[in-house]
């Protein structure tokens, strides 16, 4: 944030007595909701199609003393399948059953602030692992690297790991069903979508008009509320080492400088949270608000759908509840949070270049070619983009907000990375830049969703060609007047502060 800049308005505390005793309303509620559905997993008709086995097995061997359960990207004990789907295999070899996070020194462009978010998540669920007699493991290292040994060592059966389709995260789990897959079975689960995404679609999909209908058609059979996790009735030789999260961060290679949101808590409790005060303040006026940045609009919710501690397809359940009452609204989450963020899932599970211009469509690569050359009247470099000194106040503010609050607001991301296109010398530049601020800045970031979101933004997938122009040849446009004409900048640009910077001519 730049020096000049003055201070945002300070956010209003909730009264934590209060906000907390609603939450564990709706927590129990939601809890019983899982409880008529099954008594536990094994009474409930687990959907195999959420299951792919990577391993050349798919027996847990006799030996057994347990099985374990890798989180990486769904970092939660409820509603999520690939636990489940753990518990079921441990019961059903009556052994123990293990949660382990495999703590990197270094992902992407993670920094301090994504880490003690993940840090604070964990701890939440390490202690509810103590509860329900499950083992939790945080361990250092890449898990495709340390886990074989752990495994071998602990005469663990299985490994179930969720489903992220970056592609450091498929090359380690693939690497780990390499090295151990011929003795037990490492199984994958997607609990991250509603439909699997290998079920959804088997090929890259053009839009979102192209996988709606295979999504939709699949809603009735996979959009089925969860049983409950339940206190594991089988102990094994290996215990947990309680977690010094106090030193969970040492050793690690990240952005220190990049610190956590003020006031934004993280774990399965405080998104439930989340959820609830949108379902109560802000879903009935979804529909019209949510494009708005001045207005509180929007769901919220992708810090902690981004880090899986909690599910979308929970946050479905509950929203869908409130489709008599507010028809439109219910409408719109659903299609964003199901077609649109599935279809982002879709994107990088099936093009390999998902985050590269060589993984646009044909068209959009032409045209960007086709305008290489076109003279830039600015350009910026990433440090002052970074620091928010361009000549443009809304975009200035809107990055403000992205490094102080870990989010800015969705309408504004796509003029956002689109004017990052314009300001850069090539539009490789610009993809990288976009994914680099989003990624170390956004709470959300990193995530397959913001892949896609910038390059939808600057090389038009899931997208089609507009009326070609300088720059940007027939990726779609947006400028300064247009947002002015959507909704109240300067309310915007009080609120974070961006000011007019001079442009100094490169
Ligand atoms: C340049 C750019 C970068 C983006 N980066 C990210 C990112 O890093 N991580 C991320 O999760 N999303 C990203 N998005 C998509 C979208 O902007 C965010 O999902 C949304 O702003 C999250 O805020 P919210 O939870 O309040 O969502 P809401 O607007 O209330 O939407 C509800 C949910 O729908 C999903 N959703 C909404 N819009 C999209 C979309 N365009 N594509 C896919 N899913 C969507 C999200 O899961 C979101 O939580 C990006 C979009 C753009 C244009």
């Amino acid at each position: 944030m730049p020096k000049d800049a003055p201070p945002t308005k300070k956010i209003k505390k909730a009264n934590p007595e209060i906000s907390s005793a609603k939450t564990s309303n709706f927590l129990d509620d939601v809890a019983a909701e899982r409880k008529k559905t099954a008594t536990s997993v094994m009474e409930f008709k687990f959907n195999k199609k959420r299951v792919r086995v990577l391993s050349k097995t798919s027996e847990v061997p006799e030996w057994a003393d347990g099985v374990i359960y890798w989180t990486f990207r769904d970092e939660r004990i409820h509603d999520n399948w690939a636990l489940l789907y753990a518990q079921k295999l441990a019961i059903k070899n009556k052994v123990s059953l293990h949660i382990t996070f495999c703590r990197l020194t270094k992902f992407l462009d993670c920094s301090l602030r994504h880490y003690k978010h993940i840090f604070q998540g964990l701890e939440e669920l390490e202690n509810e692992c103590k509860t329900l007699n499950i083992q939790f493991h945080f361990l250092i290292g890449s898990a495709a690297e340390i886990l074989p040994d752990f495994v071998k060592k602990h005469k663990l059966g299985a490994v179930v790991v969720d489903f992220m389709p970056v592609r450091e995260h498929m090359l380690w789990t693939q690497q780990l069903a390499d090295s151990i897959g011929s003795e037990i079975p490492v199984v994958q689960v997607d609990a991250h979508n509603i439909v699997p995404c290998w079920v959804a679609s088997d090929k890259l999909e053009y839009a979102a008009r192209t996988i709606r209908n295979k999504i939709n058609k699949n809603l009735p059979e996979f959009l089925t509320e969860f049983p409950p996790v339940i206190k594991h009735p089988f102990s094994g030789k290996l215990k947990t080492q309680p977690t010094n999260w106090n030193d969970a961060d040492k050793t690690l290679q990240v952005d220190r400088s990049v610190l956590p949101v003020p006031g934004l808590k993280a774990g399965f409790k405080a998104g439930m949270n989340e959820l609830d005060n949108f379902l109560k303040k802000r879903l009935s006026k979804y529909s019209t608000d949510r494009n708005n940045p001045v207005k509180d609009g929007l769901s919220n919710l992708s810090p902690w759908l981004h880090f899986g501690q909690i599910s979308a397809q929970r946050c479905i359940l509950e929203v869908s509840k409130f489709s008599k009452m507010y028809p439109e609204s219910v409408l719109a989450y659903r299609e964003e949070t199901i077609v649109r963020r599935e279809l982002s899932d879709n994107f990088c599970f099936y093009n390999p270049k998902y985050d590269s211009i060589e993984g646009a469509p044909n068209w959009a690569q032409v045209t960007l070619n086709d305008h290489r050359k076109d003279k830039r009247k600015f350009v910026y470099t990433r440090e002052e983009l970074e620091k928010s000194r361009t000549y443009d106040d809304l975009w200035n503010s809107a990055q403000i907000q992205l490094v102080k609050d870990g989010k800015m607001h969705g309408f504004l991301r796509m003029y956002w990375a689109k004017k990052i296109l314009e300001w850069t010398d090539t539009p490789e530049r610009a993809l990288a830049d976009a994914i680099y601020l989003n990624d170390k800045y956004s709470m959300d970031g990193r995530d397959p969703s913001g892949f896609v979101g910038c390059m939808w933004s600057i090389c038009g997938v899931h997208d089609q060609g507009w009326r070609e122009r300088e720059i940007f040849g027939k990726i779609r446009f947006m400028n300064y007047d247009g947002c002015k004409r959507k909704f109240d900048i300067n309310a915007f640009i009080a609120r974070y502060g961006g000011m007019v910077h001079k442009y100094t001519k490169k």
